[in-house]
């Protein structure tokens, strides 16, 4: 209030014996004119005087100018200026969507500002980045020397500086993940890091991940170790400086080693646990995935006093209680260290488990984090956040670690040490809307990420909405990408084809309907030669599983499946990743072909591409960051000998499929048959009984 009692525009004047309201205003508003001019007078020297001290840098750009100007200003007004963006950081957690959208406005000005900043850089620098370029894509050749005509040629050398320029370039807060750039598998190993470089871990891990192949560390898992074993450096109840430790953010490309890169940290920091409780969460969107993330985390934890649970359904409720809580000795017990759970099954705990409790969680580990978030309508997240901060019955709330929801920082908030709860996510295509983001209630989150989102060119023609920017992911180094134009009837003879006559083997195949993956399983199994197995939701989980392990056991050359084997699965040895059905997403596109070159090794992508859909598809993968697709023309003379047989299948097809359907028809009817009279029974048995009272 204070500041509206201030005098200044009162001035001199007296009420009583001053000219009239009116006067006065004019007067002050004369006054303020005079002032306005002045203030612009003042201006215009400083800048003056600035300019002719950096005579012979003309060159730098109006920002850059400003900013030697503020060097030039006294420490304490540098200290308040850093006060304060601290502060803007810290309130981010409570920013509002409309905020959040203000800054992505600003953030776009100020990317397009250094855009035109690296316009008028030296062309030195410009020289010198072309060169380390030039570098990178001749490894890449000599990984793909047998490659078809290059139709992306136009734009290579431009965009690849530009590649390299977000690569190495990282917006505030973004942690560039080294050797991001596609190199090939050598320029990979380059960027390795030997394990005993990386401070912080114990010697059991160190010998199992000895025991486990894993000499070195990859790039992602170099970046993100250390930072997670930094927040729990003063142990698990406190963070650094008694302080909330930051949430961590990783998006790095398919196949770099995310995985470890959270289970050894969390194994590491929860190794100095006295009480088993849960002190770590990970979530992952499909049974398959929480499988996998769970054996690594067993496989980590084997040898030390850490239990790992999986709740995600697979065995009864009753069973996943038992192995969550036990009741001994009049008190109930948690037998779990590391839960990783699936979020319908988690959340079906929460709520149903009595004592399975969350209030010591100290990780929350949010995988395959982007798809997590488009799963928030089930509002898992509140419910896992509830219940982390839900009171004790009996607690002692005086109890120095007691646990209250974060809310603004205040003096009071910061008087108790919280045990705090880290949120750490992951994905290949990690998302970099604040919208989005602004929903998992991040505190201060580091990013580490290759790559970020860049304002797709304006005068694009084929860019739809230029005011959404176009996000950009890593592709694995190792992959090259083709795409084989094709005819809707020509594609089942070229799955053929690749494994008859190229002996592509193993060969992951993606479709865009379960149908058309079961469809696809019927006619390369009726054609003969191939072993070939399905993936979908047609089968029943068990099913899934042992379709993955003949898989990669080498028994099944071709696996046909939806996109509920594109993400996250890590199958080991797939060389070839086909799209027999062009993906309509970019998210699919790039999880799909991450399937192969993996690891650091090589892999191939083919996507089967109808010529209605090829520009569209060109456009949507080379907007998204790819290095390039490359043209893979099949002679139809090729297919030629193959027509004869395939004419015959397809007969026989729509035979096996129509038994199919009257096999499912019949069973259907006698599923319907058996509830009826399973109802009659039990409502004659309700009459009998209602007879005899
Ligand atoms: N340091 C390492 N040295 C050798 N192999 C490693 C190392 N780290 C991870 N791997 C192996 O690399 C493969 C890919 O790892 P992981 O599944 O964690 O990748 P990811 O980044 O999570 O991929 P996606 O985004 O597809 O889920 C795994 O088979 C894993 O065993």
């Amino acid at each position: 209030m204070a500041l509206f009692l201030i005098n200044r525009y009162l001035g001199d004047e007296n009420d009583n014996d001053g000219p009239s309201n009116e006067s006065r205003s004019k007067a002050l508003l004369a006054k303020l004119q005079e002032k306005a001019r002045a203030r612009q007078q003042q201006k215009s020297a400083t800048e003056e005087e600035s300019k002719s001290q950096l005579s012979g840098e003309e060159v730098i750009p109006k920002k850059k100018r400003k900013l030697k100007d503020q060097d030039a200003l006294g420490q304490g007004q540098k200290r308040k200026k850093k006060e304060k963006l601290e502060h803007k950081d810290l309130s981010a957690e409570t920013d509002t969507g409309e905020n959040c959208l203000s800054r992505k406005k600003k953030k776009r000005k100020e990317t397009k500002t250094e855009e035109l900043e690296a316009e008028t850089s030296s062309s030195e620098e410009v020289e010198k980045s072309v060169g380390t370029v030039k570098k990178n894509s001749e490894q890449q050749r000599v990984l793909a020397s047998d490659k078809p005509q290059d139709l992306d040629s136009e734009e290579s050398e431009e965009d690849e500086v530009e590649r390299e320029k977000n690569c190495t370039k990282g917006p505030d807060g973004f942690t560039p993940v080294a050797g991001s750039a596609r190199c090939g598998p050598e320029g990979y190993k380059k960027n390795l890091v030997p394990v005993v470089d990386i401070p912080g871990i114990c010697p059991r891990l160190l010998k199992k991940l000895e025991t486990n192949g894993i000499k070195h560390f990859f790039p992602v898992q170099a970046e993100v170790i250390p930072a997670i074993l930094e927040s729990v450096c003063h142990g698990l109840l406190v963070g650094r400086g008694g302080y909330r430790p930051r949430d961590i953010c990783v998006s790095a490309p398919t196949g770099s080693g995310k995985t470890l890169a959270f289970v050894i940290p969390v194994i590491q920091a929860l190794s100095q646990r006295v009480v088993r409780e849960v002190r770590a969460l990970a979530v992952l969107p499909t049974k398959e995935l929480a499988q996998q993330v769970c054996k690594v985390f067993s496989s980590y934890a084997e040898g030390s006093s850490l239990k790992v649970v999986m709740v995600t359904g697979q065995k009864s409720f009753a069973a996943e209680q038992a192995s969550l809580v036990e009741h001994s000795g009049g008190r109930n017990r948690s037998l779990a260290d590391i839960v990783v759970a699936t979020p319908g099954r988690l959340v079906d705990h929460i709520n149903k488990t009595a004592d399975f409790s969350l209030q010591h969680l100290r990780f929350l580990i949010i995988d395959e984090a982007d798809r997590m978030i488009d799963s928030m309508h089930q509002s898992w997240l509140s419910q896992v956040v509830k219940a982390v901060y839900r009171s004790r019955s009996g607690s002692n709330e005086a109890s120095i670690f007691r646990r209250t929801e974060p809310g603004p920082i205040t003096a009071t908030s910061l008087s108790q040490p919280q045990m705090p709860l880290q949120k750490l996510l992951f994905s290949a295509t990690l998302t970099q809307n604040p919208e989005k983001l602004q929903q998992l209630g991040l505190h201060q989150p580091r990013l580490f990420s290759s790559v970020h989102s860049r304002l797709p060119a304006t005068d694009s023609p084929s860019t739809p909405d230029t005011s959404q920017p176009q996000e950009r992911f890593n592709f694995p180094q190792g992959l090259t990408e083709y795409y084989v134009p094709c005819t809707l009837s020509k594609k089942p003879l070229l799955i053929l084809h690749f494994l008859l006559r190229l002996k592509f083997s193993p060969v992951l195949c993606f479709t865009n309907s379960r149908e058309a993956a079961h469809r696809l399983f019927l006619l390369v199994h009726l054609f003969g030669g191939v072993q070939v197995a399905e993936f979908s939701s047609r089968l029943s989980p068990n099913e899934r599983k042992k379709s993955l392990k003949d898989f990669e056991q080498g028994k099944i050359q071709l696996l046909i499946s939806t996109d509920a084997a594109a993400r996250g699965i890590d199958i080991k040895g797939v060389k070839c990743v086909v799209n027999y059905d062009a993906p309509q997403f970019i998210r699919t596109y790039v999880h799909r072909v991450g399937r192969t070159a993996r690891a650091g090794k090589a892999g191939l992508a083919f996507t089967f591409l109808l010529g209605i859909q090829e520009k569209n598809f060109l456009q949507m993968v080379r907007d998204a960051g790819s290095p390039g697709v490359q043209k893979q023309i099949v002679k139809p003379e090729n297919l030629k000998g193959m027509e004869g047989r395939y004419q015959q299948i397809l007969l026989e097809l729509e035979n096996v499929i129509k038994e199919e359907r009257a096999k499912k028809r019949k069973g259907l009817l006698l599923k319907d048959q058996s509830t009826r009279s399973q109802r009659r029974v039990a409502s004659e048995s309700g009459l009998v009984a209602w007879n005899r009272r």
